[in-house]
């Protein structure tokens, strides 16, 4: 039986390694697939991993019928066993609907890779309708610890280090630092609280104020 799984996890928890490597087995085995993504950081058309793994990719853009593609390309002799997605939470609902079709109709396997919510805690629209169609939702094992220590769950968008709650849903980016809008991953209770590690560094000092022991 196909399948529609839908991996994911937060930023920088290994969703495209995984998307690659898995690409790479079913190559290695004879299987041919199709590998696509929406909006990477690295531009269009491409997926990279920050274990420093690349590969070209097709580009989803909001219009792309994934039916119609598949069916061109098996009606003009070319053979699809496959199909990987990449950031699919960019894609649109009607393409996941697409996505499922091509599992139930043509007998596919569909392998998807996203996170599921943005830095306010709202599904992705792409997302949603993954986890309410595909046949299993698998999160990775490994992720990226909050400042605290505990498992990060929660993507945070912050602005020279303090966490936004406002903007646009999209808005492509990376964890690491060096930039003014980046990405935290935090566990909820410190994403609840907005404490990013720059903000927890700030508040949380262990020395705050200067202490003269003679005047105590
Ligand atoms: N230098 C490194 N050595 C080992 N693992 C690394 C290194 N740099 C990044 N990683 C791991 O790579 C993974 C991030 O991979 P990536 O596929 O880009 O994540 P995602 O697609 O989920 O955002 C994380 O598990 C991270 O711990
Ligand atoms: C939380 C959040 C993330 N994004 C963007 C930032 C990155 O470009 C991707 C996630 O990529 P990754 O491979 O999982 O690291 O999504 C966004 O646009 N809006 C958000 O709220």
């Amino acid at each position: 039986m196909a399948e529609l799984v839908f991996h994911t996890g937060p930023m920088d928890c290994g969703k495209s390694t995984l998307a690659l490597q898995l690409d790479y087995i079913q190559t290695t085995h004879g299987r041919i697939g199709r590998v696509f993504t929406s909006q990477d950081r690295a531009g269009n058309g491409v997926i990279t991993s920050r274990l420093g793994l690349t590969a070209a990719a097709l580009e989803v853009a909001a219009d792309f019928d994934f039916w119609r593609y598949v069916i061109g390309e098996l009606t003009t002799g070319k053979r699809v066993d496959y199909i990987v997605c990449d950031e699919a939470q960019f894609y649109q609902a009607e393409q996941v609907d697409q996505l499922a079709r091509i599992v139930d109709e043509l007998q596919l396997d569909v392998y998807a890779f996203g996170i599921l919510a943005d830095f306010r805690t709202r599904l992705f629209a792409g997302s949603q309708r993954l986890v309410e169609l595909a046949d299993r939702v698998e999160t990775l094992p490994l992720g990226p610890l909050c400042w605290c220590g505990a498992r990060g769950t929660h993507n945070a968008r912050t602005v020279d280090g303090l966490m936004v709650t406002e903007g646009s849903q999209v808005v492509v980016g990376d964890t690491g630092s060096g930039r003014e809008v980046r990405y935290e991953v935090l566990c909820r209770a410190h994403h609840r609280r907005r404490m990013t590690a720059t903000r927890a560094k700030a508040t949380l000092s262990p020395d705050p104020l200067p202490f003269d022991p003679e005047n105590f």
